[in-house]
């Protein structure tokens, strides 16, 4: 067998997305977002952070606020990478993403593997370079400049909240986005557009977005909304996008597949033949993953 048979991981992962009595009954959403914040503490000015490293093993960056909840996804991957321990936890970690994001319906999106990870927890990024969704259009730009992105592929990455769902627990956020939040489409901004949304203070003290269905059953959860997703409606350079994205699904999906393929990209640097060069603690700060195991604190667990 080879020892980078990336493919046998794709289907892997696909064949352990169903998660009866987790969520949704998926896991494919905590993928995507432990690909994306994974790679999206990127610093362009300073070389740092992104998608080498997989730094969420170590306390220092898995225990960020931000990251809360992020541990199941990780747990689920644990026995991909006792299957393939070959693979390095940082293209795992992004490969599932993607795996992920196809599975439910989405795009394909180009993958490339050879990311390293960190040993030890001395080059972790520091906390705070992810998004808060309790802010504005202000804030999504200063966040994601920093990372390389313009105006347009901050709206369609913010696509990505087609699935999955805020938990309470987690961000203090609370519900799915979209009706079918394990289904990969544009409906997150056709919702965005149509729906009356309304402020609603939510038990742990932050506001959120929430759709009240008059027809709804009793038991239904609302639709949800974070004010960082209601700046793409109101800003006069977001919004545009989501017109457009709630208009062709098509150009959405092509849009999507190119930005998050860059995300998953943020920090690596390859030569012509594809191979990782920042490999070495000379470039990117990362050092090459060992032949054994690299698990820093051991098997993550998750708490169903
Ligand atoms: C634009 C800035 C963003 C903000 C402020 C933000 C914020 C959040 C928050 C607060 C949650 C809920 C976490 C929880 O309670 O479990 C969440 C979930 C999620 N986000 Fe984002 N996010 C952003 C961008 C993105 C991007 C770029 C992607 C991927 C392309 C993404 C994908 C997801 C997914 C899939 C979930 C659901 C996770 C689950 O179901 O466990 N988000 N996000």
């Amino acid at each position: 067998m080879s020892t980078h048979n990336y493919d046998a991981v794709r289907k892997d992962i696909a064949a352990i997305l169903q998660k009866p009595g987790y969520d949704d009954g998926s896991a494919g959403p905590v993928f995507v977002r432990l690909a994306w914040h994974s790679s999206g503490t990127y610093d362009a000015e300073t070389d740092t952070g992104g998608s080498n490293g997989a730094g969420m093993r170590y306390e220092a960056e898995g225990g960020d606020p931000a990251n809360a909840g992020l541990q199941h996804g990780r747990a689920f991957l644990e026995p991909i990478k006792e299957k393939h321990p070959w693979i390095t936890y940082s293209d795992l970690w992004t490969l599932a993403g993607v795996v992920a994001i196809k599975e439910m319906g989405g795009p394909d999106i180009p993958w490339q593997g050879g990311r390293t990870d960190l040993i030890g927890d001395t080059k972790v990024p520091p906390r705070g370079r992810l998004p808060d969704g309790a802010q504005g259009a202000d804030h999504l730009r200063f966040i994601f400049y920093r990372m390389g992105f313009n105006d347009q592929e901050i709206v369609a990455l913010t696509g990505g909240h087609n699935l999955g769902r805020c938990h309470g627990d987690r961000s203090g956020f609370e519900g799915p986005w979209v009706t079918n939040p394990t289904r990969f489409s544009n409906s997150f901004f056709k919702l965005l557009l149509q729906l009356d949304w309304k402020p609603r203070k939510m038990a742990s003290g932050m506001t959120q977005f929430v759709y009240e269905d008059p027809d709804a059953e009793e038991d239904e959860e609302p639709l949800m909304m974070l004010p960082t997703d209601m700046s793409l409606l109101t800003d006069p350079a977001f919004s545009p996008w989501v017109k457009r994205y709630a208009e062709d699904k098509e150009l959405f999906f092509d849009h999507f597949s190119k930005v998050f393929a860059k995300l998953i990209e943020l920090g690596i640097r390859r030569d012509a033949q594809g191979a990782v060069t920042n490999t070495d603690g000379t470039l990117g700060g990362y050092v090459s993953a060992p032949k054994k195991s690299n698990t820093a604190t051991g098997p993550p667990r998750a708490r169903l």
